[in-house]
């Protein structure tokens, strides 16, 4: 039994999609693993941002997909919280007294094509212009449109579930964009298509990763959530945070970012800032060694500034 943990339940909450259930079941697996005394519940939380049907900027970003989940863990309702990283504002604060105690081990980052049922397509450069695809991503949306134009892109909302039966049902798109780890986590691999090359669709910041969050003064939980942070990650983590932190973006600003550490052990870190059709883009690549995570951060963010991204996300409306 972990220590400062006897006689109590780790309650997890998470958001009440089939992808976080099954996200949280996994760290629940991973903690009954370590401690296999410990009893470990899943808590589903429908959050505002499920709920809602329409443009999350209305409902100010993708924070609403935290606030029910940051106030259950703050007045003690669960424990810890168990949130896809890449849905966590980089502009507005995390609650007071809470931490990302632990990130796991990144997962693939790659986007994929997902093909309507019986559709002809394998590729996305087969595509006849006019032709509709479908995203909730900005930054999707401007990366598609920066290299095919000539395509139709639209919005579709919901979990990825549902949007996967729109999808087939109702015959308005020819395919969706969707992060291929995401369709792994569900079970659908066998629908992930194309899978889009970093240089055609550079993923979002924090993509693919799990980040684990408890209040900062429970110690036993945080030490227990301690053993399952990936170094690494949070190093390329807090690369990509740094700079979409600096940047000030909000949700409706398409912002990219990817950082990995190259063979001769150096963090790379590539940030992206586009108008909304992709017409027009900044860019920067820089390079620093991994104890200045932060700094390369920051610096990619003005060096980006520099090239026009705070122009490009000051026009974009929100
Ligand atoms: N915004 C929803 C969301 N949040 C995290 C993932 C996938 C897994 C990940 O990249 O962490 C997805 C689905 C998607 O973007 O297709």
């Amino acid at each position: 039994m972990a220590r400062g943990l006897e006689g109590r339940a780790l309650r997890l909450g998470t958001r009440t999609s089939p992808m976080a259930m099954g996200q949280a079941r996994d760290v629940a697996d991973r903690i009954f693993e370590i401690c296999p005394d410990l009893d470990v519940q899943v808590i589903g939380i429908e959050t505002s941002g499920d709920r809602w049907q329409g443009d999350l900027a209305e409902l100010g970003g993708k924070g609403a997909f935290m606030k029910e989940i940051d106030r259950a863990l703050v007045m003690g309702v669960v424990d810890a919280a168990v949130h896809c990283l890449k849905d966590v504002p980089g502009d507005i604060p995390p609650p007071p007294g809470t931490c990302f105690a632990a990130y796991l081990e990144r997962d693939d980052v790659h986007d994929a094509v997902v093909w309507r049922n019986g559709s002809p397509f394998r590729s996305l450069d087969e595509l006849p212009p006019g032709t509709s695809i479908g995203t909730s991503s900005v930054r999707r949306k401007a990366q598609l449109l920066r290299h095919r134009p000539d395509l139709h892109v639209d919005r579709i909302r919901g979990n990825v579930n549902s949007r996967l039966a729109r999808l087939d049902a109702e015959h308005r798109f020819e395919a969706l964009v969707l992060a291929a780890a995401g369709l792994r986590r569900i079970g659908m691999d066998d629908r992930i298509g194309e899978v889009l090359s970093l240089d055609v669709m550079c993923p979002a910041v924090g993509a693919g990763v799990i980040g684990l969050q408890c209040r900062g003064s429970d110690a036993a939980v945080v030490e227990l959530l301690r053993l399952l942070d990936h170094a690494e990650t949070r190093v390329h983590v807090r690369a990509e945070r740094a700079m979409l932190h600096a940047l000030q973006g909000h949700c409706n600003s398409p912002i990219a970012g990817h950082c990995h550490t190259t063979p001769d052990g150096q963090l790379s870190l590539i940030g992206m800032v586009f108008t909304r059709e992709g017409g027009q883009f900044a860019y920067a690549h820089e390079w620093d060694t991994p104890n200045r995570a932060e700094e390369l951060g920051a610096y990619v963010a003005s060096v980006l500034g520099r090239k026009g991204a705070r122009d490009i996300i000051r026009g974009i409306p929100h």
